[in-house]
């Protein structure tokens, strides 16, 4: 499978402040976004040593037995918070009927930035609360550098996002991708195809082999290059709504390793999806329509858009 040559955006000129600096910057991202609906950014501040605590902090927490895990499965059926073991996800029913599980397991916290959020805090490994926490930090204020160079990119001005951002949506979702003993069965990935649902996917990968891959034009899935200290990022649906489809949200999906593989080929990722505030009316940007190109889209908004996808990606019972 070939490598899909995905840009990679040194946002640090960025972050710095010179106007044109911070143009150039916003080309190239916003050219990534409407060719591939993927970028890779390097120069993002967000301090290594904190990214790999956490990666080790999260691969002993899922190193735990099952039942350590499942105290922070919560009741409700349509899980947006706490550990959700292999079985209970399969992305890929966003798109079309049945499909078998995702390999995969997860940590996940809604809207840990704030303090009315219901989620689950590990007390062991004993750093993971304090970690999760500094990480949500470091993360929002990436997404909010994201959402100024966004605006930028869009041809509008840089501040347009502001108040949309204020109090911006957030999950963080830590997936463990165990080894593969067993071979999969068919049709099962460690993550199905699938569209993200909200505005920027901030995915910190990981070099294992069994990596994400994107689907191209021709509809060929291609390996997602992995770039030291980078994060990939990419547009979801609610932003290529948004953009009016001017900026993509593009298929992807977490491929198995080989099978002839000896070593580990365990792989743990930290992902965030990033979004504006929850009651945010998501209606075409001025700067994505004209006379030739009018808005496709009706408005939504974030909060129940969002839930309505991961109401589907859920086994769930007939009586919800
Ligand atoms: O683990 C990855 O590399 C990608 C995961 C992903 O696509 C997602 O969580 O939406
Ligand atoms: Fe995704």
């Amino acid at each position: 499978m070939s490598e899909f040559n995905l840009p990679i955006v040194d946002i640090a000129p960025f972050l710095g402040g010179d106007p044109e600096a911070k143009k150039r910057v916003a080309r190239e991202f916003g050219d990534a976004f409407e060719n591939t609906g993927f970028a890779i950014i390097t120069g993002h501040g967000v301090p290594l040593e904190l990214a790999e605590t956490l990666y080790k902090t999260m691969t002993e927490f899922f190193d735990q037995p099952m039942e350590k895990k499942t105290v922070y499965t919560p009741p409700e059926q349509a899980k947006g918070r706490g550990y959700l073991p292999i079985g209970i996800e399969s992305v890929a029913k966003t798109l079309s009927g049945e499909t078998p599980p995702d390999l995969c397991e997860a940590l996940v916290y809604a809207a840990p930035h704030r303090p009315e959020s219901k989620n689950f805090w590990p007390d062991y490994p004993a750093p993971l609360a304090g970690l999760v926490k500094e990480w949500t930090g470091e993360i929002n204020a990436l997404s909010r550098h994201l959402a100024r160079l966004s605006a930028l990119a869009l041809d509008l001005p840089e501040e347009f996002f502001e108040d949309d951002y204020s109090d911006p949506s957030l999950t963080l979702r830590f997936v463990n991708y165990p080894d593969q003993p067993v071979p999969p069965k068919p049709g099962q990935l460690r993550y199905g195809e699938h569209h993200d649902y909200g505005a920027l996917t901030i995915l910190r990968q990981d070099a294992a082999p069994g990596g994400l891959e994107v689907r191209d034009d021709t509809g060929v899935w291609r390996e997602a290059p992995v770039v030291p200290d980078s994060f990939v990022i990419n547009v979801g649906d609610l932003l290529a709504r948004w953009t009016n489809n001017r900026w993509r949200s593009t298929l992807h999906r977490v491929s198995n390793p080989p099978r002839d593989l000896t070593g580990s080929t365990r792989r743990l990722s930290m992902v965030a999806f990033t979004g504006p505030n929850e009651h945010t009316e998501v209606a075409c940007l001025p700067s994505c329509q004209s006379a030739d190109s009018p808005a496709m889209y009706q408005p939504v908004t974030c909060g129940d858009y969002i839930m309505s996808k991961i109401k589907a990606s859920h086994e769930l019972s007939e009586t919800e």
